[in-house]
């Protein structure tokens, strides 16, 4: 009896413990809030201790509907407001004007901030925690190689092989193939090309083993050590660092023996001519490796995920994906009765196919948001950010908004017949903005776009039951198998035939 009763007494002393610190907890945080609300900070909550509101920021984004976090604190709060998710105190804009001016003013006002995990994988020589003079000089020189001419025609060229020859391996398979390993093996053969010159074969299989181990630790617990995923990532990254390394040392060498100064053939080239007309010394080979193994991470996350999203949605959209064939055959049939190669501006110039990429990013929001740090307090339409605070611009809420989209859960190609080909506004965003507008833009439209062609120009298919799934990253939790056969057996070109 006497130790029952001593039992519940110290259980009753730890209750008491616990409800006085919460309520100590709750009186100073609601001190806090108070203080920042005077000072102009947006309204929020920073959930429970340590933890914050993360749980709930994760769970939303296993559902059909990651928006739904930013939603119900937009209705109590506004547009911008704050939280506290991954250890951080942070600010969210689902506002397309205030996205803006985070956007538009990088290196000065904002700087990229990003999770550990990534921060730590990229390393400090990362194009995206440069800033300033450097930033703006490699960003400059990624952009001018994939907008230049010479690039164009040959890497259209490169594309068409890709897609031809891994379309050309599906019946093999009897005839179920996965969209989402294809399209992985196109985009990350065409970017390695782009690249590193590594055409098809044994180089390129082993650089595509170590990326995948690497890019595993993008989204991850910042735990470095043995047997974690990050530990074997950094490993995976150390091995590739190695690898390509090694190309641009013999490059360096094959530069210097060079007579003539000849025009970038890849982004070795590019990098390598980093320091032409800036008086600046050329960059240590660790530095640029690094920045070619960032870039290839569009050929095994974001490009691959565009494609098999398309997929998806024209899949479950017979209106569109018969226009998009009209589309397409038209294109078939001018190229066959000319007997001419298809060009970068034929592909880019489908309008209906262009749209059909926009609705697909819109709706994709591969990119959600981007991760910015206030180097000043800055106050946007009334809204402090302070000095060293994480500003969070959601993409996904600005594309999901009603305000600026009717029915923004509708695949609808069609509403980009009003605006024209988007490109970027202040509410479309799916490649950023301002200074670190994704170089990669005109690139993933057109990859997306030959993927498109020749898929529905070559196949008919009927996709499988599967779902998207949107955390850590957007993907297809099946990786969307589809079932095919051969275009003459589609009914809509039968139709059109007859
Ligand atoms: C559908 C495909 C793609 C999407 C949705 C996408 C999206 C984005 C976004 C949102 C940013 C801005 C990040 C920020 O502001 O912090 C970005 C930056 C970047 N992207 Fe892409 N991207 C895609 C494809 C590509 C491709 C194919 C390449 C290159 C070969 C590429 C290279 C880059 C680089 C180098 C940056 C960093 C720019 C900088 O910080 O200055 N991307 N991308």
């Amino acid at each position: 009896m006497k130790g029952e009763s001593g039992g519940s007494l110290v259980w009753i002393g730890i209750a008491t413990v616990v409800a006085v610190g919460l309520f100590i907890y709750k009186m100073r945080k609601t001190q806090k809030e108070k203080k920042d609300t005077n000072r102009g900070i947006p309204r929020g909550n920073s959930g429970w201790p340590l933890l914050g509101e993360t749980l709930e920021f994760i769970a939303s984004g296993y559902t059909s509907r990651p928006v739904s976090f930013m939603e119900k604190r937009k209705s109590l709060y506004g547009k911008v407001f704050k939280t506290h998710i991954l250890g951080k105190g942070i600010i969210v804009s689902t506002d397309a004007e205030v996205n803006k001016v985070v956007l538009q003013n990088n290196g000065d006002v904002f700087i990229p901030c990003y999770p550990k995990s990534i921060t730590e994988l990229f390393g400090k020589n990362s194009i995206l925690q440069m800033n300033g003079p450097v930033h703006r000089r490699v960003h400059g020189l990624i952009g001018s190689f994939l907008k230049s001419a010479q690039l164009k025609a040959r890497i259209t060229r490169d594309i068409e092989a890709s897609v031809r020859h891994f379309l050309s391996t599906w019946l093999e398979n009897q005839h179920c193939v996965y969209v989402q390993d294809e399209a992985k093996k196109i985009a990350f053969e065409v970017l390695v090309k782009l690249i590193l010159s590594v055409g098809p074969g044994e180089e390129l299989n082993l650089l595509k083993k170590e990326f995948e181990e690497f890019t595993k630790g993008l989204i991850c617990l910042p735990i470095k050590l043995p047997g974690t995923t990050l530990y074997k990532s950094l490993k995976a990254k150390e091995r590739l660092s190695k690898m390509v390394g090694k190309m641009v040392e013999d490059r360096k060498l094959r530069m210097e023996t060079r007579e003539e100064k000849a025009l970038p053939n890849d982004a070795i080239d590019v990098l390598l001519g980093y320091a032409d007309g800036a008086k600046q010394p050329l960059p240590p080979s660790d530095f640029i490796s690094g920045n070619l193994i960032e870039m290839m991470i569009p050929g095994e996350e974001t490009v691959p995920t565009a494609m098999t999203l398309a997929v998806k949605f024209l899949s479950d959209n017979p209106v569109a994906l018969a226009r998009l064939l009209e589309e397409n055959m038209e294109l078939k049939r001018q190229k066959i009765s000319s007997s001419e190669d298809y060009s970068w501006t034929d592909y880019m110039s489908l309008p209906f196919t262009q749209n059909v990429i926009s609705e697909t990013l819109r709706l994709a929001n591969i990119i959600n948001a981007v991760w910015r740090k206030a180097l000043k307090d800055v106050k946007i339409k009334g809204h402090l950010i302070p000095k060293g605070w994480c500003v969070l611009a959601s993409f996904t809420s600005v594309h999901m908004d009603e305000e600026n989209y009717e029915n923004p859960y509708n695949f609808d190609p069609c509403r980009w017949e009003k605006v024209g080909i988007a490109v970027t506004s202040s509410t479309f965003t799916p490649f950023g903005g301002g200074q670190r507008l994704c170089p990669g833009l005109e690139l993933s439209r057109l990859e997306i776009s030959i993927f498109l062609h020749h898929l529905v120009t070559t196949y008919r298919w009927v996709a499988e039951k599967d779902e998207i799934v949107y955390f850590p990253t957007v993907k297809m939790k099946s990786k969307l198998p589809i079932n095919i056969m051969p275009f003459e057996q589609n009914p809509l070109i039968q139709t059109k035939q007859n």
